[in-house]
């Protein structure tokens, strides 16, 4: 197609490279070719996150294009000539459900818990004050010193922004869209108190008001119930349509791809096919069917593991088949006038397995930071008996509770540290200055040790061995033993010879793929991971431990293909494997253990209704049954 002035992004054949990378690395994607038109509607698909990521990396200007901008073979107008003369970085706005949050970047452990309480005066800041920041009060501002720069800060911005659009029409657009998105009733709601999909809708609804030409939206409707799917879908394509503003968005393969989008560009390793929707599908299809492989490894097949199958973790007393472990009668929750849990009764035994299911904001991460003891509200409630043997919550020191109530979380995977080490480095010809440099490293946490913190439910890593100190005194021989044989055994169950992708992109600095086995992988930095793998990783450590409950919160989100295929692969391998010698067949739950599922896709469960899988469901006005 011809390149216009109205051409959105014009890509003329090039390499992508990461900054810093020489042109004889192999590049991140080679000969990408790609123009978007006014008329057409694009959605990026890759199987897993990591190429995604890179295509969008690739827009935001964060990867080289080789040729260069220079080169002939480009367009006078650049990649985005939709944009010109406007400067694209003012005009675009990418929102990103795929990676954790800022806020944890620096290493410090954000505490997630503090959403409950709203405690702290900066966490007072409500919905509609975040999207107006004029709309804080003075005083406030003035008592909180700290929070005052960033306020005015984003103040400044808001000012910014009132020169490109007027602040009517941002208020008039924001009356709409605040009642298509539903959020009308949480505007003076602390921010910090949304749910995740609550979250999620609010900062989509932030991005179009900072008015872009060009909206990138990775994986907008993971996280979002079934209602709200449809009518985020039906809002975008009604502002894609008037390309106000033209949106690119991005979608796992398994996601449904919605009607309006006519064209798509599949990221596979490092190729990008571009092109009208249905000969796209076609090969994506044809791919998926070709590569229906099953993971081939030692875990899952070999018989020549020697190791025997640590089944329960000696540091806690034996649990009988079908013990109660969590007995919660009538709580209830609210905050003001909003019930969020209305008199709740759940009990749950050993090897249940439960899928808790409601709409966004219906009170599931609520109900379950109850269970975990985070919220602050679990030692009022007048009857909830948690663990074997049951005792009432006030009872058990809450590093018992969440050594034994293991959780994945999308809200843990944001605040989960990653330190790096802001270290000097000194003048050299190399980097061709005469001052010293600061880089940034990663230090610490390899992932053995961050797998080890799930035996205690801690944060940090400790104990010589990496696998923990023990929350209840020194360890014994046999509990080290076993913690050891536990790390190794999930390292075998869901390390990368297990899950087999195909290549991600290649990372500077991380390992190449075809030399990574399951043991070197523990020995690999967790930040130096890519993002899915941080995530298999900390579901790891939510499962090491052989907790009696543990609580797997949209585990799947933000995952690889090949990952979700072999961690539900393992989920479903039968307990009684778990004490078959010699065979490292182990299933991924024993007996003794109750599992807990929150997730919107119901195909993600890995267990059927058949199989004995329990439900429990949290209604509009925070009633709960099980169904
Ligand atoms: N301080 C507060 N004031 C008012 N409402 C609050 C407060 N704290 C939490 N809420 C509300 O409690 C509800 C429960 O949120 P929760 O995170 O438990 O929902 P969820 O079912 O996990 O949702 P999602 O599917 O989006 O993750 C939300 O509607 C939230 O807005």
């Amino acid at each position: 197609m011809a390149l216009t002035r109205q051409t959105i992004l014009s890509i003329p054949k090039s390499n992508i490279h990461r900054f810093g990378a020489w042109n004889n690395i192999p590049p991140t994607f080679r000969d990408l070719q790609w123009s978007i038109q006014p008329n057409e509607a694009w959605a990026i698909v890759s199987a897993g996150s990591a190429g995604k990521t890179a295509l969008f990396q690739t827009l935001l200007g964060h990867l080289r294009i080789s040729p260069s901008s220079k080169s002939e073979t480009r367009s006078q107008y650049g990649l985005y000539p939709f944009l010109h003369p406007h400067d694209p970085y003012q005009r675009l706005s990418y929102v990103s459900f795929n990676h954790r949050s800022q806020a944890s970047s620096g290493g410090a452990f954000v505490d997630f818990t503090a959403r409950y309480g709203a405690l702290r005066d900066e966490d007072k800041i409500t919905l509609r004050q975040s999207m107006f920041p004029e709309t804080i009060p003075e005083d406030f501002l003035i008592k909180e010193k700290v929070y005052h720069a960033a306020s005015q800060q984003q103040r400044d911005e808001y000012i910014n922004e009132e020169e490109i659009v007027k602040k009517e029409e941002r208020n008039r657009r924001f009356e709409v869209l605040v009642d298509q998105l539903e959020l009308r009733r949480l505007l003076d709601v602390p921010k910090i108190a949304l749910s995740n999909g609550q979250t999620r809708r609010a900062r989509i609804l932030k991005a179009i008001l900072s008015n872009p030409a060009l909206l990138l939206l990775d994986e907008p409707l993971t996280g979002l119930d079934v209602h709200s799917r449809p009518i985020l879908v039906d809002l975008l394509q009604s502002l894609h349509v008037v390309n106000a503003p033209h949106i690119v968005m991005g979608l796992r393969t398994q996601d449904s791809i919605p009607d309006w989008i006519t064209h798509l560009a599949f990221v596979h390793e490092d190729s990008v096919l571009t092109g009208k929707k249905d000969a796209i599908q076609d090969i994506i299809d044809t791919r998926a069917r070709d590569s229906g492989r099953q993971p081939t490894s030692s875990a899952a097949n070999s018989t020549s593991h020697q190791d025997v199958q640590a089944a329960a973790n000696p540091s806690y007393p034996a649990i009988p088949p079908e013990a109660l472990l969590a007995d919660l009668q009538n709580a209830t929750i609210k905050y003001s006038d909003r019930v969020v849990l209305n008199n709740i009764t759940w009990q749950i035994r050993a090897g249940e397995k439960w899928h808790l299911k409601g709409s966004n904001g219906s009170g599931k991460t609520t109900l379950l930071s109850i269970l975990t003891g985070t919220h602050p509200l679990s030692f009022s409630i007048p009857h909830l008996k948690l663990l074997y043997p049951n005792r009432p919550r006030k009872q058990i020191p809450t590093p018992h509770l969440a050594a034994q109530v293991s959780l994945f979380s999308p809200e843990l995977f944001d605040a989960f540290p990653r330190r790096h080490h802001h270290r000097p480095r000194r003048p050299s010809q190399h980097n061709n200055k005469d001052k010293w440099a600061f880089i940034d490293e990663p230090v610490g946490g390899r992932v053995w040790d961050i797998v080890g913190t799930g035996f205690d439910g801690v944060f940090v890593e400790s104990g010589k061995y990496g696998d923990g100190k023990g929350v209840q005194g020194e360890l014994s021989d046999e509990e080290r033993a076993w913690r050891v044989r536990r790390v190794k055994e999930v390292l075998e169950a869901l390390g990368p010879e297990t899950v087999q992708d195909g290549p991600s992109p290649p990372n500077e600095g991380t390992v190449l793929a075809a030399q990574r086995t399951n043991a070197s992988f523990g020995q690999e930095q967790f930040v130096s991971l890519s993002t899915a793998e941080q995530r298999i990783v900390l579901l790891m450590r939510a499962i090491v431990g052989r907790a009696p409950i543990v609580i797997l919160d949209e585990v799947w989100s933000g995952m690889e293909e090949g990952m979700v295929r072999a961690v539900t692969q393992y989920f479903r391998r039968p307990a009684t494997a778990d004490i078959a010698v010699d065979s490292g067949a182990g299933g991924a739950f024993a007996d003794h253990q109750a599992v807990i599922v929150v997730t919107h896709w119901e195909d993600e469960v890995p267990w059927g209704l058949e199989e004995g899988l329990k439900v429990f469901r949290l209604k509009e006005g925070g009633v709960g049954t099980v169904e």
